[in-house]
């Protein structure tokens, strides 16, 4: 069976520094995996580097049995399937309602349907009722979960998440448990870096170990 996802030799260098270096590495759909290792392990570039932001120095990458192209018009296209939650989201300082329903505005989405989508991607969150607010002034937490929202209305077929519940209290950490499970019952696959000790087995998720750029 193609694997929804895979990379070959994929390696980074930043200058001459080696970020990553990664014999093969495979994804299967509708799975959760997470990504854990030390400050610097090479995590968020793996990440950056799957989300289509960040070309690698060299390797292949295969996605949907597509080989990606890193050619503007063919990233638009795949991007439009991958969406990645960064670890320091940026909001604009609008209201949580504009932050979320920017990326549908992007996609033509009709005012109405953005409206509903939005309304739903709050409740998904826990943020109902915070749809006015200026997302700027939300705590870390709450940004967080705006960001999330603002993934999620996109309905991605891979989600990305970097460090997701770094700033969250418990119930959050809670919410959020029960919330990937379902989001991978929906027919998405969830590639999350982390640091927390026990959530990866929480989620019953696949881990990969990294360390030094490379998988251990
Ligand atoms: N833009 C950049 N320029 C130069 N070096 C970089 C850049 N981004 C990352 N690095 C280096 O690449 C290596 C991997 O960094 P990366 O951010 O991927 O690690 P990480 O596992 O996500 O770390 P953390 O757990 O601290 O978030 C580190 O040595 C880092 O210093």
């Amino acid at each position: 069976m193609t694997p929804f996802l895979s990379l070959n030799s994929i390696e980074m260098r930043y200058n001459n520094h080696v970020a990553l270096q990664l014999e093969e590495l495979e994804f299967e759909p509708q799975k959760i995996y997470s990504l854990v290792g030390s400050n610097g392990c090479g995590k968020s570039t793996l990440l950056q580097i799957i989300a289509l932001l960040l070309k690698p120095t060299c390797g292949q990458m295969i996605f949907e049995g597509q080989k990606v192209v890193w050619k503007k018009h063919d990233l638009q296209q795949m991007r439009l399937n991958i969406t990645l939650v960064h670890q320091s989201p940026y909001l604009f300082s609008r209201s949580v309602r504009h932050n979320i329903a920017y990326g549908l505005k992007l996609r033509g989405i009709h005012a109405k349907e953005q409206h509903q989508l939005v309304h739903e991607a709050l409740e998904i969150v826990g943020l109902d009722g915070f749809g006015r607010r200026n997302a700027r002034e939300l705590s870390g937490g709450e940004q967080q979960r705006v960001a999330i929202a603002r993934a999620l209305v996109l309905r991605p077929r891979l989600l990305l998440l970097d460090e997701p519940t770094s700033n969250m209290d418990r119930a959050s950490i809670d919410a959020f448990d029960q919330l990937l499970p379902t989001l991978v019952d929906q027919g998405m696959t969830i590639i999350q870096a982390t640091h927390s000790p026990d959530q990866p087995e929480r989620l019953r998720s696949t881990i990969i170990r990294m360390e030094d750029g490379r998988l251990l």
